[in-house]
């Protein structure tokens, strides 16, 4: 879900442009189903845009979730003419995740996954089915498995070592502490996919690259509204903007792919694999069901990036303003971490296992504020019933994972940031607890839980280790700003600023 004020106003324009077009296009595009199907309540429409003004004003999660309350946990909207069933509760959540996983698993079709991801060939906006099958088993198993993500210690150590550094040299002043955890994630999952020699400058053009790439998804978006209205990108030129970002990010990752092929060539042991070279032998290998192209690698790449990064760094900076604001949950993490460590307790490989508070904060932090709070669209496989309405084949579904997690009905107190809730709770975001599910759930569920988790505790427990934290003279904690951003992945809108001061450990 991709919907913001920019693109709003986008969309305005466009309509202006092509009323004519479309008061015809609305006289002939009566949905066939509606008078004879039984299909969930929702807000009344306006002709043209259907809901889409509804969601203007605050970020789409929580206009979804406040339409809800009004008109329950199964609401049909009509974002432009696509039919869109909004779930916004965790029992009609695991109506679609679980009982109806199957159904659900498909991904709506969109220009924009086509273009970018050659052909929808990767794996978050693949169609479900055997291709999907196939590449989702090589994600879970050898591309984000518990020992490849294992394997990046060191080099995730070293970058950690590196940003340490640099606060260290910054102790006292007030820090941009978003642009250092986007660069510091952005660096681990650069290196985990291209190896340690992927050059810095190839790097920056690469991050621009999909930044653009992301902005592009955010961009006026008549296609995904209106299907028959394709051209109306063509028109208002986002097609060949996106044809021509895609062309540079396909030139760079063409050019890393050979880069990293001649280094295969030299012989290369399977545990300094990284990503790119995982995917390189198994094409190599030629033993899968569907013979992987450099294209299909290229589109795999390209999901660990969108989908690994911004959505680490969201968790690590949503984490740290939370307990900017709660100073007693500042405290009390830093103190077990201090006083563990003092113990020479030894990481665990899962990182952080001897520092249960700080389990108990990040668990917190992803109930509050998921960095995929609408999870990632999908699409009904075949049509269905749930609560006696009913779902027709094709139509787009959303989970409003944040709606879930803040569902008065499963949870005391839900707007406020309390890590104790989980303590001596089974409750955990592995796709059991649907009132938890900020990774998702079933067949689709993310497969990055594993290498995310693990980069944002590890950050967490250097931050918290090594330095106080205070906010820049003059600003309170109930100063910072909170405000959510939009775009696919949701984080702080404004720079979060700290101030670092080095904390001198007793010796240990
Ligand atoms: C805090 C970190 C992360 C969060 C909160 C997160 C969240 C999500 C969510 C909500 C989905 C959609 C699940 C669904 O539709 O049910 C997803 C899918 C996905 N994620 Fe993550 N993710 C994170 C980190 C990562 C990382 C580090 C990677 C890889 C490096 C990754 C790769 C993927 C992929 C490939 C998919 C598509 C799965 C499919 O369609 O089958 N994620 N993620």
């Amino acid at each position: 879900m991709s919907l913001n004020l920019e693109m709003l106003t986008q969309i305005t324009i466009a309509f202006i442009l092509a009323s004519l077009i479309l008061v015809c296009y609305m006289a002939f595009s009566k949905t066939k189903h509606s008078t004879t199907l039984n299909l969930p309540p929702g807000p009344p429409t306006l002709p043209v845009i259907g809901n889409i003004h509804q969601l203007a004003g605050s970020v789409p999660h929580r206009a979804l979730r406040d339409l809800a309350k009004k008109y329950g946990p199964i609401m049909h909207l009509k974002l432009g003419n696509v039919s869109t069933i909004v779930f916004s509760s965790p029992r009609v959540a695991k109506e679609i995740l679980k009982t109806h996983d199957i159904i659900f698993a498909d991904r709506p079709k969109s220009e924009y996954t086509k273009i970018f991801y050659y052909n929808r060939t990767d794996i978050a906006s693949a169609p479900y089915g055997d291709y999907w099958r196939q590449m989702k088993k090589i994600c879970i198993l050898q591309l984000l498995s518990e020992k490849k993500v294992k394997s990046f210690g060191s080099l995730r150590d070293e970058e950690l070592g590196r940003l340490c550094d640099s606060l260290r040299s910054l102790s006292g002043s007030v820090v941009n502490f978003t642009e250092m955890i986007v660069g510091l994630i952005n660096n681990i999952i650069c290196r985990a996919t291209f190896g340690n020699d992927y050059k810095a400058q190839d790097q920056i053009v690469l991050i621009q690259l999909i930044k653009d790439l992301l902005l592009t998804s955010g961009a006026v978006n008549v296609g995904e509204f209106f299907p028959r209205l394709k051209f109306v990108n063509v028109v208002l030129g986002i097609k060949s903007k996106r044809l021509k970002i895609h062309k540079q990010l396909d030139k760079v990752l063409e050019d890393a792919l050979e880069d990293r092929k001649g280094k295969r060539d030299a012989g290369m042991e399977r545990s300094d694999e990284r990503l790119v070279d995982v995917l390189l032998r198994i094409k190599e290998e030629e033993e899968v069901q569907f013979p992987i192209t450099l294209d299909n690698i290229k589109a795999v790449l390209l999901d660990m990036f969108v989908a690994g990064t911004d959505t680490s760094s969201a968790t690590i900076m949503w984490a740290m303003a939370e307990m900017m604001r709660n100073q007693r949950v500042l405290k009390k993490a830093q103190q077990q971490i201090r006083e563990t460590s003092r113990q020479k307790v030894t990481f665990t490989k899962n990182g952080t296992n001897s520092y249960p508070y700080l389990k108990l904060v990040i668990k917190e932090t992803l109930r509050l504020h998921p960095p995929a709070p609408l999870l990632v669209p999908r699409e009904c496989r075949e049509q269905c019933k749930i609560d006696d309405y009913d779902i027709p084949a094709k139509t787009k579904v959303v989970v409003n994972a944040f709606a879930c997690a803040l569902d008065p009905e499963y949870w005391e107190d839900p707007e406020s940031f309390i890590p104790e809730r989980f303590e001596n709770s089974s409750i955990d975001f592995i796709g059991n607890d649907y009132e938890f599910i900020p990774f998702g759930a079933g067949r689709r569920m993310c497969p990055g839980i594993t290498f995310g988790t693990n980069s944002i505790e590890t950050t967490l427990f250097e931050l918290l280790y090594h330095f106080d934290w205070e906010l820049p003279q003059g600003m309170e904690p109930q100063d910072i700003n909170m405000e959510e951003s939009h775009g696919i992945t949701t984080t702080l809108k404004a720079p979060l600023q700290l101030v670092p001061f080095v904390h001198s450990q007793p010796n240990n």
